[in-house]
């Protein structure tokens, strides 16, 4: 049995400031997110940080739940059951798809011990995010070796890094908008909005702004859009550092104010509708846009786990865990040095 283990990043398991508050100490104690040095930094996540965001950020997940929980949690595990669903049709027990969150629950380790327990001697990791940043992709990593580090058998192990040029998540992407402004019309302006890193995460090497912006080049080619079409951004900038610009919020403004009345909003980076899009983008990033003088933002959703995005996923996933299916890869390594 093949196993895949889905990870995102986590989310509070209820909408509440203390719920919230244990889940940003275990997220901002991360050295791969906040690469300060801890004398600095953990008095301001104690301090100032964890006494005043939980309670705020608790209005906002308050203000999205879903009555299955959080919607980060919800669809990322309607995409697992999705995709656990097609290939049990193609491919009886061969793989078994298991979801973990970076921070919080379901927890990496219960999910790798699970995919164990199940008899999978070949782990494929997926990080649920299609752009490479240190501060996501590898934390994931880092957690996945954490686990190891208390098995005495480890299993093959092999990481998808990401997929941010892929035909197929460039092809679900456009299919999803297309389908959108087919059923709720065009839009002045596509505004294409990525979850923002500091800006010395790009200075240390991050590909992250070059992946983003790859994306977007492809997405805006296969639309056929033209350069007075489109507008690229950075969305939930966190403390006082420099992050990547432009700003959603001051790129909506400036829109709003330099009399573009339509604009869709798409935030390709996100795979799973969360806070960030459902509450930053949709609800607050809306009102923005109407205080600077737009008249109408409307946010297309993600690609959640719509049969399109299904399709999509799987066609990327599966010549990485097939691989170990095909006898050629064991004939090379076992070829007579
Ligand atoms: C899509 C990729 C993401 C990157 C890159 C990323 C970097 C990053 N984020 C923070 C701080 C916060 N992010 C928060 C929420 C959040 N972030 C991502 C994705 C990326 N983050 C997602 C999918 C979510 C939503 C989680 C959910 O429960 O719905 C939050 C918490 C929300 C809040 O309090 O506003 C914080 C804080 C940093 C510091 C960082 C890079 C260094
Ligand atoms: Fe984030
Ligand atoms: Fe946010």
């Amino acid at each position: 049995m093949i196993g895949i283990l889905i990870v995102n990043l986590g989310t509070p398991d209820a909408p509440t400031a203390p719920a919230v508050r244990r889940y940003l100490r275990a997220f901002l104690s991360d050295t791969r997110v906040v690469e300060l040095p801890r004398i600095l930094w953990w008095p301001i996540l104690n301090g100032p940080v964890l006494l005043t965001r939980p309670t705020r950020s608790a209005r906002n997940y308050a203000s999205i739940w879903l009555p299955e929980g959080s919607p980060l949690l919800v669809y990322s595990q309607r995409q697992c059951n999705a995709l656990q669903a097609r290939w049990a049709r193609r491919f009886p027990d061969e793989v078994r798809v298991e979801l973990a969150m970076r921070y919080g629950n379901p927890s990496v380790a219960r999910g790798m011990a699970a995919l164990r327990d199940a008899g999978c001697h070949k782990i494929l990791v997926v990080p649920l995010y299609a752009q490479y940043a240190a501060a996501t992709t590898a934390s994931i990593f880092d957690a996945v070796a954490h686990t190891l580090r208390g098995w005495r058998e480890i299993p093959e192990i092999r990481m998808i890094r990401d997929w941010h040029a892929h035909p197929a998540y460039i092809r679900a992407l456009a299919e999803n908008i297309r389908a959108w402004w087919q059923e709720h019309g065009p839009a002045e302006r596509l505004l294409i909005s990525f979850h923002g890193l500091p800006q010395a995460c790009i200075t240390r090497g991050d590909p992250y702004r070059a992946q983003c912006e790859k994306t977007t080049a492809l997405l805006v080619q296969a639309l056929g859009l033209s350069d007075d079409q489109w507008t690229q951004s950075f969305q939930s900038r966190f403390g006082a550092a420099q992050w990547l610009k432009p700003y959603t919020d001051k790129m909506l403004m400036e829109l709003g104010r330099s009399g573009v009345r339509r604009v869709d909003v798409v935030c390709p980076g996100f795979t799973a509708d969360c806070v960030e899009t459902l509450q930053e983008i949709a609800m607050e990033g809306k009102e923005t846009f109407l205080q600077a003088g737009g008249k109408v933002l409307r946010y297309i959703p993600a690609l959640n786990d719509h049969p399109r995005w299904i399709d999509a996923f799987s066609e990327i996933l599966e010549p990485h865990w097939r691989y170990w299916e095909d006898p050629e890869h064991f004939a090379v390594s076992a070829q007579p040095g």
